[in-house]
C-alpha cells in the first residue's frame, strides 16, 4: 500500500495524506510520529511552531530511523513572528532536528504584537488578541520568499487565507503560494474559495478533516450510510471524500490503530466511493449542515464565508 502524491505549483510532490500534530501531547506525539513513519506508509507530517510540541515531533522522526529525504515535513510561522520569519523558522528547524522544511506556511493572516504580554497569544487589557496593525502581510510573504532563496524551505504557502487576504499578497508575490491549508470537511467544503485557489494554481490542504476534537461528523447520517454500504468506518468516508477530490488531507491521531486505519481506510474509501457519493457529500453543507469547528477569536475580519 502506498500513498499517492500530488504535484505542487513548483513541481515538487506532496503526499496526499499527512499526519496532523495539533493538540498531540508532547508525551504522546513522539511515539505517534515514530509509529506512523515506521509502521505505516505515512511519510508526511504536519507541524507548527505554535503547537509547542515540535521537539517531541522531531524526536519521533529521529526514532523512526526513516531517512529525512523520504519524509515531507511542513511547519508554520506563528503570528508573533510575522516580522521575524527566519528567527521563527530557525527555531522550528532546530526543534525538528532538520536543516530544511519541505513546506513552510504562514499559519494565520494575522500578525500579532511581537513585544506583547505573551510570546504566542498576546492580549490587550480588554482581553482581545493584540494584533500588530502596523505590519503588512505582504512583507511577511517577502520574508517567506527569502527562506526559499536561502534553501531553508523548498516550498512556501499559507494557511487560513481567504480570497481577500490572498489578494493582499499576490500582487507583489514573486512566488505564488503552493498551498492554502484550510478547515475542509463535509460540513465546511468552501467550494467557492477552492474554485478561486484552483484559478491561481494554489492547492488546498484539508485541516480538521474529521471535524477535529469531539467531532459530530462520525455520526452524520449520510457519512454513516456510506460507511455501512461499503464496509468502511465513518473516518474512512471523511478522508476518502477529500482525497477523491485530490485535496491533501491531514488527519490527526495519537492512537496507533487509528493512525494506521486512517491510511488503509482512507485509501479503501478512495477506491469505493462513487462520483454520486462525492456529489452527495459535497452537498451536505448546503443542505443546512454548514459548520466550522476552528474559529479562534481573532479581532479582525478574515474574509471567510460562514465564520461565526
Ligand atoms: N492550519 C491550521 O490552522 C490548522 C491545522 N490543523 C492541522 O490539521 C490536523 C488535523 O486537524 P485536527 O483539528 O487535529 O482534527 P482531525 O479532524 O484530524 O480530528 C482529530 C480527532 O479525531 C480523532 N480521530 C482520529 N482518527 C480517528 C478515527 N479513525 N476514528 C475516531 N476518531 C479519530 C483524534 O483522536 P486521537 O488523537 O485521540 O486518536 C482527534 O480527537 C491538525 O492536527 C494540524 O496538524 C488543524 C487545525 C487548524
Ligand atoms: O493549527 C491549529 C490552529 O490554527 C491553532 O493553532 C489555533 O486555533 C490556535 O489555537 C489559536 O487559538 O489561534
Amino acid at each position: 500500500m502506498s500513498i499517492p502524491s500530488v504535484k505542487l505549483n513548483n513541481d515538487f510532490f506532496i503526499p496526499i495524506l499527512g499526519l496532523g500534530t495539533w493538540q498531540s501531547k508532547p508525551e504522546e506525539v513522539t511515539a505517534a510520529v515514530a509509529y506512523a513513519l515506521k509502521e505505516t506508509p505515512l511519510r508526511h507530517i504536519d507541524c507548527a511552531f505554535g503547537y509547542g510540541n515540535e521537539k517531541d515531533v522531531g524526536a519521533g522522526i529521529a526514532a523512526s530511523g526513516v531517512p529525512r529525504s523520504d519524509i515531507f515535513i511542513t511547519s508554520k510561522l506563528w503570528g508573533t513572528w510575522h516580522s521575524r520569519v527566519e528567527e521563527c523558522l530557525d527555531q522550528t528547524l532546530a526543534n525538528l532536528g532538520t536543516d530544511y522544511l519541505d513546506l513552510y506556511l504562514v499559519h494565520w493572516p494575522v500578525p500579532l504584537n511581537p513585544n506583547g504580554n505573551h510570546p504566542l497569544i498576546p492580549l490587550l487589557p480588554d482581553g482581545k488578541r493584540d494584533v500588530d496593525h502596523s505590519w503588512d502581510i505582504k512583507d511577511t510573504w517577502k520574508q517567506m520568499e527569502a527562506m526559499v532563496k536561502k534553501g531553508k524551505v523548498r516550498t512556501i504557502g499559507v494557511s487560513n487565507f481567504s480570497e481577500m487576504n490572498l489578494e493582499k499578497i499576490l500582487p507583489t508575490a514573486e512566488i505564488i503560494p503552493a498551498v492554502d491549508q484550510l478547515e475542509l470537511h463535509v460540513y465546511n467544503p468552501q467550494h467557492k474559495l477552492l474554485k478561486y485557489l484552483y484559478s491561481k494554481g494554489i492547492r488546498p490542504q484539508a485541516y480538521s478533516p474529521l471535524g477535529s476534537t469531539g467531532s459530530p461528523l462520525f455520526k452524520d447520517e449520510t457519512v454513516t450510510e456510506l460507511a455501512t454500504k461499503y464496509g468502511l468506518q465513518p473516518a474512512d468516508v471523511l478522508i476518502g471524500y477529500l482525497i477523491a477530490k485530490d485535496i491533501v488531507t491531514l488527519p490527526k491521531s495519537v492512537t496507533p490503530s487509528r493512525i494506521a486505519a486512517n491510511v488503509s481506510g482512507g485509501l479503501a474509501a478512495l477506491a469505493k466511493l462513487q462520483p454520486a457519493d462525492i456529489e452527495k457529500l459535497d452537498g451536505l453543507a448546503a443542505s443546512g449542515k454548514q459548520k466550522r469547528f476552528i474559529m479562534p477569536p481573532w479581532p479582525v475580519d478574515l474574509g471567510f464565508e460562514n465564520w461565526g
